[in-house]
């Protein structure tokens, strides 16, 4: 199949003037230029096959943003050759592709001709567009009133539902809070799964080391590696090296001990089952900062309360924790835990809660919760019903915080007191 999109040693210069007052002086004396050329792409090849995911990486400055608005032609290379074969949809800047006079409603339709899709086709997917967004009845009013936030999820729900054939995601824009985090990156794995072809920057190595079958990393303008992301991102830390760990800032010490409550999701867009039994009530609690943030660390409590419609010869409830990019990160049940309930009869509510330690490390996180027969008859099943997001205290790479401990042993001079101090901690060599 031939690939979707080919770059073919494509390079971008920009003319820019070192000082403000380069500018100026070049006014006055009109005949002596003091603009520079800079080079922020550099000779750069590609070829994306349909439907792959691409994580682009690359420190602060590398060329993400150019490279991609070349893709997406909003800007013309000064060299080179781009080819793309069929619709491509960008979420790269913040409004751009919007007209800020227009309703959010004319734009919708406005990006959809854009793409080339006909009216009928854009009316068609409407309705879908408009619940992704959420913005209410702003949908009605020129996107110049809309907030940063409402800007960002029309847009993204209008680049994610327009079916291009190649899908441009800065993740950086897709944030929000962590509901609406959550519900992009499950849209854009939807669109994976669908065989679009992505290409998504990121700064967060662990994002593109979940979603991409690939990864290119830039650096000053050139393409420095493409491959494996595992290989790519280790590359890529390397670069970022001490600059990152120097960036990080412990959390301040007045975050303990509020509550977090999720209740009735009783109209969930993921929801289905027969309702022999249903969820009517679930809600997570523990050491919180604030509506759906909690800390690494603590206890986490996850309460359901049901409602039993019939009798119920047995049931299952269990809950899934999944991380943005679709890994199960834990998963548990009460047969697994072998809490088998008394009875389930008609018109009663019980009510059950799990507690776990939370090890997760930051993060956004969902769980999906469920209850079922023993032999997997859906009664109620709620996918990604709670959204949250872990703050962690200490930097560590990972999913999981195992909370490390280190003992120096080397620091001690002589192999005698080396001796000791391996047998006063009781550990032994690996080659013992
Ligand atoms: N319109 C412009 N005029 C002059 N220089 C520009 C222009 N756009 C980008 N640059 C420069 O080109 C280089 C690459 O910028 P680009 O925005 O593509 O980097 P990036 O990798 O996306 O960075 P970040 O991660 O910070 O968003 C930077 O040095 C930037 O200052």
């Amino acid at each position: 199949m031939d690939p979707v999109l080919e770059l073919e040693a494509v390079s971008k210069c920009f003319q820019r003037y070192r000082h403000p007052r380069d500018r100026l002086w070049e006014l006055l004396f009109p005949r002596t230029s003091r603009v520079q050329t800079f080079q922020a792409l550099e000779n750069i090849s590609l070829q994306v096959e349909p439907g792959r995911t691409i994580g682009i990486v690359g420190r602060n400055g590398a060329g993400k943003s150019t490279l991609l608005q070349i893709v997406a032609g909003t800007l013309t290379p000064s060299s080179g050759r781009v080819k793309v074969r069929g619709r491509v949809a960008a979420l790269l800047e913040l409004g751009s592709g919007f007209n800020p006079e227009f309703t959010g409603r004319q734009n919708v339709f406005f990006n959809g001709q854009l793409l080339g899709l006909t009216p009928q086709e854009i009316r068609d997917r409407f309705a879908e567009i408009v619940a992704f967004a959420e913005i209410g009845d702003f949908l009605d009013q020129p996107v110049k009133t809309y907030s940063s936030g409402m800007m960002v999820r029309l847009a993204f729900s209008v680049v994610a539902h327009l079916d291009p054939e190649l899908l441009i995601v800065d993740e950086a824009l897709a944030v929000g809070d962590a509901r609406f985090q959550a519900r992009c990156m499950k849209r854009i794995r939807e669109l994976k799964e669908k065989g679009t072809t992505i290409l998504f920057v990121s700064h967060d190595a662990n994002a593109v080391r979940m979603l991409c079958d690939e990864a290119v990393l830039l650096e000053g303008g050139r393409i420095l590696e493409r491959g494996n992301p595992n290989w790519v991102l280790n590359h890529y830390n390397q670069l970022l090296g001490l600059e990152d760990r120097d960036n990080y800032r412990p959390l301040a010490q007045e975050t303990q001990q509020a509550g977090l409550c999720y209740v009735e999701q009783a109209a969930h867009p993921n929801r289905h089952g027969n309702g022999r039994a249903t969820i009517s009530k679930a809600w997570l609690s523990g050491s919180g900062l604030q509506a759906d943030k909690v800390l690494q660390g603590g206890d986490l409590t996850l309460t359901f309360q049901l409602q039993i419609h019939q009798d119920l010869p047995d049931a299952l409830i269990g809950l899934s924790i999944r991380n943005l990019y679709g890994v199960v990160i834990y998963g548990t049940n009460n047969l697994q835990l072998e809490k088998r309930p008394k009875a389930l009869a008609a018109g009663s509510s019980p009510e059950l809660s799990f507690r776990w330690r939370n090890q997760l490390n930051a993060g956004v996180y969902t769980i999906s919760i469920a209850i079922t027969s023993e032999d997997c008859e859906v009664y109620d099943w709620i996918d990604e019903a709670l959204v949250f997001e872990v703050v962690n205290d200490r930097f560590c790479e990972g999913v999981i915080d195992l909370g490390a401990d280190l003992h120096w042993i080397s620091e001690f001079s002589s192999p005698a007191a080396i001796a000791t101090s391996r047998d006063s901690l009781g550990s032994t060599s690996p080659s013992s």
